[in-house]
């Protein structure tokens, strides 16, 4: 794998195919561990761009934890040094300042958590604002503590809610296996491909994941993917839907096919969330989510970005 020192190279293997590489801090917020449960202690970093980073912004919302954990949105644009706060890119709204240490960079705190850091200087990141350091910056990790590290200081309404509930669990991890490589991570693999056979063996399994998903929702016009409740996996294929028509369409290639006309399962369920359930709608930024993944030079050298598909979202 070639070495890259730009943060908006992506990793990339001798055949052109996409490599996401694995997080780097998967700690626990647990009782009696180095990271214990506490109101203030703990700050997200976000980009709204981001879907991984949309994931915690929804569990914490539907978890109530906006009183417990702080949130700052950093701009969607990023530039040779990675994802910038307010200071650094002052002309995009909506950005926020990093109230912690006034960095330019998210890249500023992983040096600070660790001076020898090399990994890539990702979103979301969790930090823990008395050891100053990163506790996690892997998505799937951070809806989990969300789901119930800090269930003893929720209200009851909060505390109940569990979005990776021991009945459902088998179904959820087999689901999400094929459908994190299949379509979250498979719009990537298409989009930031560097030859024509690992593009189209990517967006073709993006695709049949996409027509799976479509099945598992026209049973019984389904509301949720998984039993009948809300869960975890809900949160993981509806960032990458609803950023779909908008941007994955487009900007990755991902166009066999679109959300809201090739598969009308996953639209009314996408549409059902969006609407009838602040904590999905609150954290979706079109404006972020379009100028950030029509904002790569390599990919997209004049910049422009496209005024469709119009509206963002269908209404109910
Ligand atoms: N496994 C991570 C992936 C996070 C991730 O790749 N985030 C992207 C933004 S969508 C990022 O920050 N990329 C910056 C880079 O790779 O330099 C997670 O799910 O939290």
């Amino acid at each position: 794998m070639a070495s890259e020192t730009d943060a908006r190279k992506f990793p990339i293997s001798d055949d052109g195919k996409f490599v996401r590489p694995p997080s780097t801090f998967t700690n626990k917020i647990e009782k009696g561990g180095k990271f214990e449960p506490e109101k203030d202690r703990y700050h997200l970093y976000v980009a709204y761009v981001c879907p991984w980073a949309g994931r915690t912004l929804i569990a914490r919302n539907l978890k109530g934890l906006q009183d417990i954990v702080s949130v700052t949105v950093c701009s969607s644009r990023m530039d040779s040094k990675g994802w910038r706060f307010d200071d650094a890119d002052p002309d995009f709204p909506g950005s926020e300042l990093d109230p912690l240490y006034g960095s330019s960079h998210i890249r500023d705190l992983y040096f600070k958590a660790e001076p020898n850091f090399n990994g890539r200087f990702t979103v979301p990141v969790l930090w823990d604002k008395k050891l100053e350091t990163i506790v996690n910056n892997e998505s799937s990790e951070i809806i989990r503590i969300f789901n119930t590290a800090f269930n003893e200081l929720l209200p009851e309404e909060y505390a109940k809610l569990d979005l990776y509930p021991e009945d459902l669990r088998g179904e959820i991890d087999s689901l999400n296996e094929w459908m994190y490589n299949d379509v979250n991570n498979g719009v990537y693999r298409s989009g930031f491909a560097r030859s024509q056979e690992a593009y189209e063996g990517a967006v073709k399994g993006l695709f049949e994941g996409l027509d799976r998903t479509e099945k598992i929702l026209a049973d019984g016009s389904k509301t949720y993917l998984v039993g009948d409740r809300l869960t975890e996996a809900d949160v993981r294929l509806f960032v990458t839907a609803i950023r779909f028509d908008v941007a994955y369409h487009g900007m990755f290639k991902c166009n066999i096919r679109n959300i809201r006309h090739g598969y009308p399962n996953i639209n009314r369920w996408m549409k059902n969330l969006y609407w009838n359930n602040k904590s999905f709608s609150e954290p979706i930024n079109f404006q972020h989510i379009k100028a950030s993944y029509y904002h790569h030079p390599a990919y997209n050298p004049t910049g422009i970005h496209p005024v469709g598909p119009i509206p963002a979202i269908e209404a109910l």
